[in-house]
């Protein structure tokens, strides 16, 4: 059904998924990604380690990278405090098309911005265009080998704040050794590893948390 894995996935929310229910969402995408065919969603198990740091953390801004077909962003923006917002960014506009329909799907679309576009474009122009000061949490999700280089310029471009927390998925597979090695080397950030698993897999992967020191 559908050209592509995430036109796939669209069609089993539309078809399995309660209008509006993002849990619904959320467990039919895992239920599917299980079961059916893999897909690089941060899953089940990572997702719980996500949620406690949302839950935790209770941002009014929060950033993520890599959208893909809207799971985290659901699962993120059904967390969320009343008047906080997700601006979430996606490279593939194959992608963020899908996302965007998941997104509405499970009704959290007023919580959730998504932009398109490559982060290095974005990341400059984030103040300006959101009316933004900084973010109070970014969950790193997309190209493996950005995650630093994007993390150094957040800094340069003002979107941290003491105490801004950095949650990396995928830090162990596909791997992001630079970036582990730069916010566990750093005197700037206070680094913790959630040891997990690969989405769907019992492959090891884990979820680095950061907390920028200023
Ligand atoms: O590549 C992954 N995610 C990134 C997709 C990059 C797209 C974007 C680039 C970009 C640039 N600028 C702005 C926005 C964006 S979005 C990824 C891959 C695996 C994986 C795949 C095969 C495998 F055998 C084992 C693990 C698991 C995961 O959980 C992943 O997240
Ligand atoms: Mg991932």
């Amino acid at each position: 059904y559908g050209s592509t894995r995430p036109e796939r996935i669209l069609a089993e929310v539309k078809s399995k998924a309660t209008r509006g229910d993002a849990r619904s969402v959320v467990d039919t995408i895992d239920q599917y990604c299980r079961h059916q065919e893999w897909a690089m969603n941060v899953g089940d198990e990572k997702g719980t380690i996500l949620d406690s740091i949302v839950c935790e953390v209770k941002p009014r801004a929060m950033l993520e990278l890599g959208t893909y077909c809207g799971y985290s962003a659901v699962r993120i923006a059904s967390l969320l405090p009343p008047n906080s917002r997700l601006i979430t960014m996606e490279f593939n506009p194959v992608f963020a098309a899908i996302a965007r329909q998941v997104i509405a799907w499970a009704g959290v679309e007023d919580k959730v911005v998504l932009i398109e576009g490559p982060s290095g474009d974005w990341i400059p122009k984030m103040k300006k265009e959101f009316g933004l000061t900084s973010f109070d949490l970014v969950f790193l999700d997309h190209w493996k080998d950005c995650y630093l280089p994007d993390t150094k310029l957040m800094e340069e471009c003002g979107l941290l704040r003491t105490g801004s927390i950095l949650v990396a998925d995928n830090v162990i597979c596909p791997g992001a050794p630079d970036y582990l090695e730069y916010v566990r080397g750093s005197p700037r950030y206070e680094s913790k590893y959630f040891r997990s698993h690969l989405e769907y897999t019992r492959v090891e992967d884990g979820i680095e948390k950061s907390v920028f020191l200023g």
